[in-house]
């Protein structure tokens, strides 16, 4: 049985990235970037006003008070041709160039201004009020390095550096195979020793969230039809996902079916509460395949830790996921002896921390805590219930 953190370094050693794709900026939000983006730009690309007042030249405002004749206006946009004439100021405001001469902007209730002159009272420093040409990034210099996600201020980081396309790994594509005869799928009565299917709901949701294109199939409990579809999801999808049948039972054909498709074994059980039987398995090109044992709570751990995991290894995301958040424990917490718990739970912001209330129902099969839960807390195994106050780690399930 492997340790959790040991079983997510085995993801992250054997499970590779996609090969990169080049894509427009705005088609790009929430990829990994593949490639480092340098700045097309100087940024900010010419010497601009910080300001709305005047530009004027330092030395002309030494001798305080001082008095400088207006010689024109450059609004945000404009292109200022002119150069500064001595003893002279340029209107402009925040964001216009600053006119060739002028080395530094007066803000406006500085001045004393009255029509064709302005009035200075104090000197102004050379470099005041102005943004210089390339003082944030000069061009070519890397605004965002690879491995990155590009959330939307990251973008907007982008396109004022001037980039248009950048190099990302697509989304990975995911193949859902939802196994077990008992499962009905779909609306209408439920037939007798049937239950309804909450895995294909749960892992669909959870994809289509974060914007991964998912297929579910429904498969059979025989060994032609596990390997069936097995055989077409490996070879059409970038990650493998499998609902139930990883267990010991007679009918738990997963494994065995991953056999006969050449998949190679990287782990099989992990010392958690839920999702003990959890497998990794690799297959010759690569894909990777997680066998989620079929009770839904960890179908629903199994994707908020392994499957997140996968996914942004696929990605080449630098630093890969869960990112596990620090909280305290709200009441005293009962636990298992042996085995690490992925507890639902409800959180509380509290200065400066997070209370986790811990619910009821906690069983691998139960869901209908799910109602009131927003985050999935570890705790790890123990003689004694873990005390109230006790530092947890946890997972937004939102
Ligand atoms: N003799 C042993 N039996 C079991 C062991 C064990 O170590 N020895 N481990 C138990 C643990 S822990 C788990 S977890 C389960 C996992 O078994 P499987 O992965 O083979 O899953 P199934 O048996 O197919 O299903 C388990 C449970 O979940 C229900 N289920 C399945 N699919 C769905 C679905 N799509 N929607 C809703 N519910 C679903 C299924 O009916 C079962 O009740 O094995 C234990 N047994
Ligand atoms: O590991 Mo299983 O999910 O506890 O019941």
């Amino acid at each position: 049985m492997h340790e959790i953190d040991a079983a997510l370094a085995l993801c992250s050693e054997r499970v590779g990235a996609l090969a990169p794709v080049a894509q427009s900026l705005e088609s790009a939000l929430g990829r990994v970037l593949a490639e480092p983006a340098s700045s097309v730009l100087d940024l900010p690309p010419f010497a601009q006003s910080g300001l709305d007042g005047y530009a004027v030249r330092a030395a002309d405002t030494e001798a305080a008070p001082s008095s400088l004749a207006l010689a024109g206006e450059v609004p945000a946009g404009a292109v200022a041709t002119e150069r500064l004439p001595a003893n002279g100021a340029v209107r402009v405001f925040t964001g216009a160039m600053v006119p060739p001469g002028a080395d530094a902007v007066v803000a406006q209730e500085r001045v004393r201004a009255e029509p064709g002159r302005i009035h200075l009272a104090a000197p102004v420093a050379a470099g005041d009020g102005l943004r210089n040409r390339g003082e944030e990034l000069a061009a070519g210099a890397i605004v965002c390095p690879p491995g990155q996600r590009l959330h939307a201020a990251r973008l907007a980081a982008l396109a004022a550096a001037g980039v248009e396309r950048v190099m990302v790994r697509p989304a990975p594509r995911v193949a859902v195979l939802v196994t077990g005869d008992e499962v009905q799928p779909g609306a209408g009565e439920t037939a007798p020793g049937r239950i309804r299917d909450a895995n294909g709901p749960l892992l669909r949701g959870w994809l289509s969230e974060r914007g991964y294109p998912v297929e579910i199939h429904h498969v059979a409990d025989r060994l032609e039809a596990v390997r069936a579809h097995l055989e077409q999801a490996l070879a059409e999808a970038d990650v493998v996902v499998t609902t139930g049948g990883v267990s010991v039972g007679d009918y738990d054909l997963v494994m065995q079916a991953a056999a006969d498709q050449g998949v190679e074994t990287v782990f099989w059980r992990v010392r958690q509460k839920p999702g003990k039987p959890l497998y990794l398995g690799l297959a010759p090109n690569g894909v990777p395949l997680l066998g989620l044992p079929g009770n839904p709570a960890a179908v629903l751990a199994g994707a908020s830790v392994f499957l997140r995991r996968l996914l942004d290894l696929r990605e080449g995301l630098a630093v890969p996921g869960p990112e596990l958040l620090g909280g305290v424990a709200a009441h005293p917490v009962r636990r298992d002896g042996v085995r690490d718990g992925w507890l639902r739970a409800r959180r509380e912001a509290a200065e400066g921390t997070v209370r986790l209330h811990v619910l009821d129902r906690q069983a691998s099969h139960m869901l209908s805590n799910l109602g009131e839960a927003d985050a999935l807390v570890r705790v790890p195994a123990g003689e004694t219930p873990l005390p109230a106050g006790a530092t947890v780690q946890w997972l937004p399930l939102d």
